[in-house]
């Protein structure tokens, strides 16, 4: 794989999104990980619904959590994923409103990706984004930069975001080379860097290597 990658310049990831005040970023993370899938393989980049996974998806939690995995799952069990359009965003626990009629997009299963960085790498320039899971801590004070914090700040073991690795790079410094990964929030355009999260790529920082995941069209 390059030195560099990063799927916006190939046209398989959608603007930036803000779930508000629910803990949906699980849902984001799966449905921005099927928008890469779809746009790869099927040519077509169409933003998809995270309010028929906070109604519909009964193994997690809606607002209240929930886990990429199962939502997999359960767009398999439901037939597919709605358009952001036809379902959108309300950032609440709702009625389930799904119409299979509706459907935009499905997925054919699922995939636990390598938990090593470099293979991780590989992967993502092959296939697609990656859905991830991560200890936030550091993302709630993140301000620009390759955000690297000490394990006792961030543990590893204690994941509580979901959200989506679309590429990697390395910034040149004065002293040292910085990996990092290029991950998609899902707190608005105006968090971060245009809504995006610089992590350090190399050490398992936060957790992130812990539950890389993907939906797989065939
Ligand atoms: C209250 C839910 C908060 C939400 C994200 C909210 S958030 O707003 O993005 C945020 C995160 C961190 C700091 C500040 C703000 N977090 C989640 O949904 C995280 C996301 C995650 C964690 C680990 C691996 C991958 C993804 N998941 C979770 O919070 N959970 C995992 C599923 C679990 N269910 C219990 C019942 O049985 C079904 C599973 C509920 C807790």
């Amino acid at each position: 794989p390059p030195a560099s990658f990063d799927w916006r310049d190939h046209n398989a990831v959608t603007p930036v999104k803000n779930q508000g005040m629910c803990g949906s970023c699980w849902a984001f993370s799966t449905t921005e990980n099927i928008e890469g899938q779809w746009a790869i393989h099927r040519n077509k980049l169409v933003s998809l619904s995270e309010q028929e996974l906070v109604d519909c998806d009964k193994l997690d939690d809606g607002c209240e959590g929930g886990l990429p995995v199962n939502a997999y799952e359960e767009i398999i069990r439901l037939g597919g994923l709605e358009s952001e359009k036809k379902y959108p965003y309300d950032a609440e626990d709702e009625k389930c409103k799904f119409t299979v009629g509706d459907v935009a997009v499905y997925i054919n299963s699922s995939v636990n990706i390598s938990s090593n960085e470099a293979d991780m790498a590989a992967w993502l320039y092959k296939n697609g984004p990656i859905s991830i899971g991560i200890n936030a801590f550091a993302m709630q004070f993140y301000m620009g930069g390759v955000s690297h914090p000490f394990s006792f700040l961030c543990s590893p073991d204690e994941l509580d975001h979901g959200v989506l690795i679309v590429g990697y790079g390395t910034k040149k410094g004065w002293f040292s080379d910085s990996p990092y990964w290029i991950v998609k929030n899902s707190w608005g355009a105006s968090w971060g860097v245009q809504g995006y999260y610089l992590v350090y790529r190399g050490d398992g920082v936060c957790g992130l290597n812990k539950m890389p995941t993907s939906a797989i069209v065939k």
